[in-house]
């Protein structure tokens, strides 16, 4: 896991980023439901996987610290994946909640369970807006079209959720290179 101060996507809102992205991804980056089922039933008959690339205490990046309106300086829990279809890695993730956030979810037991299953199964989650990007995910060297990024919060828990759909995925579903 790099955590690197050196790349930080250029985050920008949805909306801006709307006429440079064509319709077909505008329903993948836009959807605000649960990717982790998107993903399952647009990769059928492909088994979806959720592939624990690591996750443990860290600093997060600049980007990450002021989108959830941490200090820089302070421990969070950091958690990337990579979500596979069979064998075909369509999206690396990287998620980060502020510690004094947890509030005791035992969120470090996910494992290979989608961090989605959680979130969508708690009653009152709110989902900030959706903010995109066209720079490369910083964590992994996966090339892809777009990323994007939102605070989910339930009570006094918060994560920042980042999203990078690559090339695999672009080529597998005939999606266009915007
Ligand atoms: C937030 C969701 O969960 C997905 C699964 C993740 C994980 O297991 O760490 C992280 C981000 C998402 O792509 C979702 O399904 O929408």
């Amino acid at each position: 896991m790099s955590n690197g101060p050196a790349i930080v996507p250029r985050w920008r809102p949805l909306a801006a980023a709307r006429p440079a992205m064509s319709p077909e991804w505008w329903r993948w980056v836009a959807s605000r439901d649960s990717l982790t089922a998107r993903l399952t039933e647009a990769g059928y008959p492909r088994r979806f996987r959720v592939r624990l690339l690591d996750q443990r205490l860290g600093r997060p990046r600049r980007d990450e610290a002021q989108a959830l309106g941490l200090s820089p300086t302070r421990l969070a829990w950091l958690r990337e994946v990579a979500l596979h279809l069979d064998d075909r890695t369509w999206v690396v993730a990287r998620s980060v909640a502020p510690l004094n956030r947890l509030r005791g979810q035992r969120l470090d037991r996910l494992g290979e369970r989608s961090l989605g299953s959680w979130l969508f199964r708690q009653p009152d989650l709110e989902r900030g807006p959706i903010e995109v990007s066209a720079d490369p995910a910083p964590f992994r060297a996966a090339p892809g079209p777009w990323g994007r990024r939102s605070v989910f919060r339930h009570g006094r828990f918060a994560v920042l959720v980042q999203e990078f759909f690559l090339e695999a995925m672009m080529d597998d579903l005939a999606l266009p290179p915007r």
